[in-house]
């Protein structure tokens, strides 16, 4: 135990008296036990403090935390201490993340934050800090995020422009900062400067007296009489045009489509498909080929709402949702509207006994955290297996999709229901077939969002079937645990590596193989691994998380989670139920510790989840 940081830590905790009561005994061990402390690896020294929402009260006392010299994240956020910023705090080194918001910290702010060369999150906002805000922060080469909103600072603003880390800026509400606005600044959000209390460059507008009402209405009367009716008549036409076109090319298609079908020239092959889906449309037409077994059933499994058959499916319309390691998925929309995704597999090696006790040990598992298999199909050359359509997409989808400017971040809580939901439903999938089933293909592109936006894991237990030659492991690559090297071999526990590279996706935002803008292949494993040996500093985590506030510490805590999924050696990783408790104690203890008004800023909240589509 580090006996040192142990004794300054107690001392701090007589002085501080917090409310709530902490676990901090002197007979009792730190490291892993105390709460809200962290050690490093051999145990040495403390490298986390978290302490957000206990009640500590009063000044903090000198010479107690700045003795945890090796100390990278300290958290005493939303708590009532008073006092000025410790100036013994210097000491600390190694400070990566500081959260001392929603305090009642006054005074002005240390003079020299380079002390702090690793910074690379500040948070001080809602505390009673006065003076200027210090240039020395402009020497922070690693500081990412900066938080220093309502307060009350005033003076110039320094040119952090030099800082080109800095993702995430807030200064606002500091009512007597002298203007004007800094372009650095701007390239934020303006929120980031809102009451700030100076006039934007350029924008005089607020000295002009406005011009006479009546002038105002004769102005906005001929802007639309005059310029706006003569372009909205001009978009008018146009648009017309197009819809009249567009009808004709309808009827067309429409017309040959039916004369298709009349002539029984409705099946369509692989390359069909192919090319309906660059398209990115629907054919109209039907989706299997050779379908000679046609006497065959769709077996549905008990409970299941859907009274389609084959035949129906042989009907829909269908489009491909992409082509994955054991075949490829199509979105079929029945006559009646309904859609469900069907999954025709490729290279299947099991004969119909194997094949269908399989899809029976699957299709038994109910769970709200396991994507329910339908039904499933089996004749000589096809094997098809039938789910809920989830019309949000996967999370893979979700995270990495859609990169344009209406792209909707996926928030930080949203994140943490995908994580309980699907370890919940791998953890459910291990307990089947006497504690042995194992989902062997953990993606984010199979997990997706349930009606109560959590979780839920889908294409399980597939290995099992295949052919031995078939798979290309390469397209798991990023999700391999380092001893499966054939995807048959999969086991628990290298179910759990692949979920912990989900967890790194969540949290990173990136995809388990990518490359950088320079086209170099980056592992996220190697990357993670690599950062955090180095410093553990905010870099790993998704830029989009930064504009939630009081969320660090369980990003940390999930970082830690999902590193010991990915630890090379099989049998030390945790196991799926152990990784359902983990999970949800950073859960339960955010609901618990956060105090209203320090709630996380869901600005950007997901669109509605994604249910299976109406029927
Ligand atoms: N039930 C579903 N609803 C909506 N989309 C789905 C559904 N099942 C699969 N998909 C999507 O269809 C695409 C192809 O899925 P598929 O499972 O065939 O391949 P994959 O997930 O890319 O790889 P793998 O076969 O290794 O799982 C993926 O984008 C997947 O997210």
């Amino acid at each position: 135990d580090p006996l040192e940081d142990k004794r300054a830590l107690l001392e701090f905790l007589t002085i501080m008296r917090p409310t709530r009561s902490l676990n901090w005994n002197e007979t009792s061990q730190v490291c892993n036990i105390w709460t809200g402390v962290t050690c490093n690896k051999d145990r040495s020294r403390i490298i986390a403090v978290r302490l957000p929402g206990v009640g500590l009260n009063g000044q903090i006392p000198s010479n107690t935390i700045s003795r945890l010299s090796s100390l990278r994240v300290l958290s005493l956020r939303s708590n009532r201490i008073s006092g000025e910023f410790p100036s013994d705090f210097v000491e600390l080194k190694d400070l990566a993340f500081l959260y001392l918001q929603d305090n009642t910290l006054s005074g002005s702010l240390p003079l020299d934050f380079s002390v702090w060369k690793n910074l690379s999150s500040v948070n001080l906002s809602n505390n009673g800090f006065n003076g200027t805000i210090p240039s020395s922060l402009s020497r922070l080469n690693r500081l990412q995020s900066l938080n220093l909103a309502n307060n009350s600072l005033s003076g110039d603003i320094p040119d952090l422009s030099v800082v080109t880390t800095l993702q995430h800026v807030d200064l606002s509400n500091n009512y007597n900062l002298n203007g004007p606005i800094p372009s650095w600044l701007r390239r934020f959000s303006s929120s980031s400067y809102e009451g700030i209390g100076i006039i934007p460059p350029g924008d005089l507008s607020i000295f002009q007296p406005p011009p006479p009402l009546a002038e105002q209405t004769h102005q906005k009367q001929k802007d639309h009489f005059l310029g706006l009716s003569e372009t909205v008549f001009l978009l008018i036409v146009i648009a017309a045009s197009i819809v009249v076109v567009a009808a004709l090319a309808f009827v067309l298609a429409v017309c040959y489509v039916r004369r298709n079908l009349r002539r029984g020239d409705g099946i369509v092959s692989d390359t069909k498909l192919q090319k309906n889906k660059k398209k990115g449309g629907m054919s109209p037409e039907k989706f299997v080929s050779r379908m000679e077994d046609v006497n065959n059933r769709l077996s549905f499994f008990e409970g299941c709402n859907y009274s389609f058959d084959l035949e129906d499916l042989l009907r829909a319309s269908a489009e491909v949702l992409g082509k994955g390691t054991f075949g490829t998925t199509y979105k079929a929309v029945l006559e009646d509207a309904t859609s469900v995704a069907v999954k025709r597999l490729k290279d299947v090696a099991a004969g119909k006994r194997d094949f269908e006790q399989q899809m029976e040990i699957i299709g038994g598992i109910k769970h709200e955290n396991v994507v329910e298999l339908k039904a499933y199909y089996y004749s000589k050359d096809e094997k098809l297996m039938v789910y809920d359509y989830f019309s949000q997409g996967s999370v893979a989808s979700l995270l990495h999709g859609n990169r344009g400017e209406n792209r909707i971040p996926l928030d930080w809580e949203t994140r943490m229901r995908i994580a309980i939901g699907s370890a919940k439903g791998i953890a459910r999938i291990h307990k089947e077939n006497n504690g042995k089933l194992v989902h062997g293909n953990i993606k984010s592109s199979n997990i997706f969002l349930n009606s109560e936006r959590s979780g839920c894991v889908s294409d399980l237990g597939l290995t099992a079937v295949m052919s031995p030659l078939a798979p290309p492991i390469s397209r798991q690559a990023g999700y391999r645990a380092p001893e499966v090297t054939d995807t048959r071999k999969s086991s628990q526990l290298s179910d759990v590596y692949s979920f912990g590279v989900v967890l790194l996706e969540l949290l990173t935002g990136k995809s388990p193989i990518h490359t950088t803008a320079g086209d170099e292949i980056i592992h996220l494993v190697r990357w993670v691994h690599s950062v955090v040996r180095e410093e553990w500093t905010a870099e790993v985590f998704d830029i989009e998380l930064l504009r939630y506030a009081n969320i660090e510490e369980e990003m940390v805590e999930m970082l830690q989670i999902a590193m010991s999924c990915v630890v090379k050696a099989a049998d030390q990783r945790p196991k799926m139920s152990d990784l359902v408790r983990l999970i949800e104690n950073v859960g339960n203890r955010r609901t618990s510790s956060i105090e209203p008004e320090s709630k996380p800023k869901s600005e950007n909240e997901a669109s509605e989840a994604s249910t299976p589509s109406e029927i």
